[in-house]
């Protein structure tokens, strides 16, 4: 099987430091880690700042190292496989065993038939286990890595797994790193191998060589995996600054890879339902012995031939077991990851599917993920010229001309800010610019006003950069007259705090006064409370030490130039999903670091109710007030957190998860990661998240929306109804197919169904029927119910009823049959055991069609919207017919043809089933125009 090795397996508990000791001694980062940057490029013949000269000299590493992937290869063929699932099962070998037997009394056609029997018996089953076992490495491919690569010259973006020795590749926080590097330039850099060493602290980083004499002491004079410090390893993930590095190990030349191929034979953990069916399989096989024992003794005690009771109970042990359950439930969760991951959600583990039909809270980043993260300047305000807040410079009413005439020097002030403050870079490539969306806004806004990009006439010095906790951003840059300015940008308020002055209209600097101050906040709220992004704009000039770096402490008095308010329309499809969450019972929170006026506007646009927001919004500060219990009490009634950390998320999931909520938390960046863990479903976005983030989350939503939450929820929901739909299905026929032979030798009445013949029912029910029942598409009803309580049991006394009246039919049904048939002649002949099995058949098929919704009628969800089911009901019913019909067939499961009339008149009786549960749907449909059922309990 081959595996991902990004995908999460080293986060199970095992700890890999007794794999690392053996690591240590084989992998390249040992022999680089003690010689330098520029000796290690000589060794692999490439060159720091271009990486290797061209694509054929990568091939051509390629051909030689590999791809840089894990695969831990499965040698074992599969014929093998195969022949290991014969002598794997105790019930089979047993079925060998009385094949033998028959042959060696000289029963050739039962040793024969039976013998078929097994194989068709096992290889439906394997096939099944290869799907399952195929759909679940599916899984693993999902999460591609990616990685900043630099080939003669240029920059790109590629898979990690086309990478080989001597590529020269970047790295920054939040970045997983992709290959064994040895750095070669860093900057603040710090990452964290707790994956690879179990040390959770992380390791400071550089460019410098280990000093091997150091090490002397040591056995072989290994510098241990630790402390090689200025070797990134594969997986590890970057905390902290960024830096340059060359690949020096891919793939299982990693220290990654060594330590992974020695874990992979750790099985993954099962998920809590899969759990529960092992169990559940392991109790019903238990009760099935002791009946089938109870039969055998009857039936010996009874005088009937003793091979024929062995054969009986054995066949009757294989069908009653539902040996064919765990697998169901595995490709029925796999195949429902794969159709999420298709609807764009990406599930990092496989038993989150089950959580997260239980999420009852969800919150929400606003920006990227509520609203489309496209950024446009919209309004912007200056004290000088425009002196109070209704009179603003509104872009959208002056679409299309040219704003040139409206440059006054405030307004040219706080442009030029947002033009130098700013990390944007314009793409030849894509041809335009990439970054951040405020900070591309700003760029995109100049031509509006004939202004172009002024940032290479100055030069920049040093930047304090953007954070989620700073909310501002300060460049220093020194122009060609040696003039030294520094440029902030950030939340209003905070920059205000910091300003003492004001550029006037001509340009003057002036102080500011109380109700100018105040003048300007007002002018703020009411920007933001139109929904816009409201950012402060300011200057310094600094005396002319040109080259002192800034911190935070040399931000202040500063020179408020402006304002500008920039729109971020939702995403179109929030208001709906939003609703539908609601009407099942979740409640969304937004949390945002903008500020409140902006974030009740949205959430009001979105559908968010915030009725009062004195109760309804908490921003940062008054939550930086507030203890877990405190929080935890009021929370109920907030929608909407303004002016939050990526910190407050952490309190936030505390506080609610101690009310009991099951929570599904959204983020992106590195400092969400800890918030991510702690919720029960954390999301984490494909295209703007960092890979810490999505290390730390058990979904990823590929397209970044919201909405994709709810398709997610509603398939996890889809899924546990699926289950227990097959479930009803198997355990019905499996009830169904002991009764009736238990029954008929209470009765002391021939056996009704042969061994061969419980064999092939065992086919049908383990097989693809019951697997077509588990791809039923997901009925969108689903949400209107509220979240299934984590404590439920998948077999519900519901569920548990249901089964039993579909058996019931089956079993009295049959036996009428199967009584009818032998008081003809009064003997039990071919044409008898034939008439009882294809009624058990058809019952059986008629029972699935039943199954395929617990409470809507199939003339509601339409007889052709699973074509599986339709595939694989069609096909057992072929079968059956080649059952009856074709004489090879008819020696081994010792049958005779049927007429029309006797087909007509089976499918008359079976379909009783069908019409009973349509009645009983009916009934339930009618109920539930008072009382809305609860999907949970059916
Ligand atoms: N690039 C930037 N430079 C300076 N200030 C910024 C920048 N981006 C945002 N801000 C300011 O910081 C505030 C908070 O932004 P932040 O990025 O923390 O919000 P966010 O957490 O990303 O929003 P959300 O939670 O809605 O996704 C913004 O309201 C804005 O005033
Ligand atoms: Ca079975």
């Amino acid at each position: 099987m081959s595996e991902n090795p990004f995908a999460s397996h080293l986060e199970q508990d095992s700890n890999p430091a007794a794999a690392l000791d053996a690591v240590s001694t084989t992998s390249a980062s040992l022999k680089y880690c003690t010689i330098s940057s520029e000796k290690t490029a000589e060794a692999l013949h490439t060159n720091i700042r271009e990486g290797l000269p061209s694509v054929s000299e990568a091939n051509q590493r390629r051909a030689l190292h590999g791809a840089n992937e894990i695969a831990s290869d499965d040698d074992e063929p599969l014929w093998k496989k195969f022949l290991s699932t014969f002598v794997g099962d105790p019930l089979i070998l047993l079925l060998i065993g009385s094949a033998a037997i028959s042959f060696i009394m000289g029963n050739i056609d039962d040793a024969v038939s039976i013998t078929l029997a097994i194989v068709i018996v096992v290889t439906v089953g394997f096939v099944q286990e290869y799907r399952s076992e195929k759909s679940l490495e599916a899984l693993n491919k999902l999460v591609p890595a990616e990685c900043h690569l630099i080939r003669s010259g240029q920059e790109s973006k590629v898979l990690a797994s086309v990478l080989v020795p001597g590529d020269v590749v970047f790295f920054r926080v939040g970045d997983r790193i992709p290959a064994d590097l040895r750095i070669v330039e860093s900057v603040d850099l710090s990452i964290d191998e707790s994956n690879l060493t179990g040390e959770n602290e992380p390791v400071l980083k550089s460019s410098h060589a280990v000093d091997k004499h150091s090490y002397n002491d040591l056995p072989g004079s290994i510098v241990p995996i630790a402390d090689r410090t200025c070797i990134a390893y594969m997986g590890t993930l970057v905390r902290e600054g960024h830096g340059k590095g060359i690949v020096v190990g891919t793939g299982k030349n990693t220290a990654f890879g060594t330590v992974f191929e020695m874990m992979s034979s750790i099985e993954k953990p099962k998920t809590p339902l899969q759990t529960a069916m092992d169990k559940l399989g392991k109790d019903l096989s238990f009760m099935s012995f002791i009946l089938i024992g109870i039969i055998c003794l009857i039936g010996i005690i009874q005088g009937r031939s003793w091979l024929e009771m062995f054969q009986i109970s054995v066949s009757l042990a294989v069908a009653a077991i539902p040996e064919g359950l765990p697998i169901i439930v595995t490709v029925t969760l796999a195949l429902g990851v794969l159709r999420m991951a298709n609807r764009k959600a990406i599930i990092r583990r496989l038993p989150s599917v089950e959580t997260l039909g239980s999420v009852n809270v969800i919150c929400s980043d606003k920006t990227g993920t509520l609203t489309a993260n496209h950024m446009t300047v919209a309004k912007i305000w200056c004290l000088g010229s425009m002196a109070n807040k209704t009179n603003v410079l509104n872009m959208e009413k002056k679409n299309g001309g040219n704003l040139k005439n409206y440059l006054t020097e405030d307004i040219k002030a706080t442009l030029r800010i947002g033009n130098i403050c700013n990390n944007s870079t314009f793409s030849q490539e894509h041809g335009k610019f990439l970054g951040n969306p405020t900070d591309m806004a700003l760029l995109e806004v100049l031509p509006k006003f004939d202004l172009d990009d002024q940032r290479s006439r100055v030069s920049r010095v040093d930047e304090i950069p953007f954070n989620s906790k700073r909310k501002l951003m300060a460049v220093k840059t020194v122009d060609s007259n040696n003039k030294v300015v520094v440029y902030v940008k950030g939340a209003y308020e905070k920059i205000l705090e910091k300003s003492t002055h004001y550029v006037n209209k001509d340009g003057r600097v002036e102080k500011l006064n109380m109700a100018q101050r105040e003048q300007i906040i007002e002018s703020g709220n009411s920007l933001a409370s139109d929904g816009l992004r409201t950012l402060a704009f300011a200057e310094l000039d600094l005396p002319n030490d040109r080259s002192k770096k800034i911190s935070d402490d040399d931000v202040h008095d500063l020179v408020f130039a402006g304002l500008i308010g920039m729109k971020d329309p939702p995403r179109p499809t929030v208001r709906a999903a939003i609703e539908t969450l609601t009407e099942g019972s979740v409640h969304i929170i937004m949390i945002t670091g903008d500020a409140e006026n902006t974030a009740v506007n949205i959430a009001r646009q979105i559908g968010i109710p915030v009725v009062n927001p004195e109760i309804a919004v908490l921003t940062g500060d008054k939550l930086d007030t507030m203890n877990d219990d405190q929080l935890a009490n009021v929370i109920n009634h907030v929608s909407v957190f303004a002016r939050a950390t990526p910190e407050h998320k952490l309190n936030i999931v505390r506080a609610l998860q101690k009310r009991g909520d099951i929570v599904a938390m959204t983020g992106d960046g590195v400092n969400d990661a800890p918030a991510l863990k702690l919720a029960d479903i954390g999301v984490s976005m494909g295209k703007m998240g960092t890979d810490v983030a999505k290390e730390a989350s058990d979904m990823v939503l590929t397209d970044d929306d919201f909405s994709t939450i709810l398709t997610a929820i509603e398939e996890g929901k889809g899924i546990f109804n699926n289950i227990q739909n097959f479930l009803t299905f198997q355990l019905s026929t499996s009830v169904a197919a002991l009764s009736l032979v238990a029954i008929s030798t209470a009765l002391k009445l021939p056996n009704p169904l042969n061994a061969m013949q419980i064999l092939w029912i065992n086919i049908l029910m383990d097989g693809p029927p019951a697997q077509s029942l588990g791809v039923e598409a997901v009925d969108h009803e689903v949400m209107k119910k509220p979240p299934r309580k984590r404590t439920d049991k998948i077999l519900t006394n519901e569920v548990f009823k249901r089964l039993l009246g579909s058996a019931a039919f089956i079993i009295v049904g049959t036996i009428y049959v199967f009584m009818k048939e032998m008081n003809e002649d009064g003997k039990i002949s071919d044409r008898d055991t034939t008439m009882t099995f294809t009624c058990f058949v058809f019952f059986d098929m008629f029972n699935a069609l039943s199954c395929r919704h617990s409470v809507k009628s199939i003339f509601e969800i339409g007889f052709f919207t699973n074509k599986m089911f339709n595939y694989a009901v069609g096909l057992s019913l072929l079968g059956q017919m080649c059952a009856i019909y074709v004489p090879f067939f008819q020696g081994i499961f010792k049958t005779e043809s049927l007429s029309l009339g006797d087909l007509c008149f089976l499918l008359a009786i079976s379909s009783s089933v069908f019409f009973a549960d349509e009645l009983r749907k009916l009934y339930i449909r009618k109920g539930r125009l008072q009382e809305a059922y609860d999907y949970s309990n059916v």
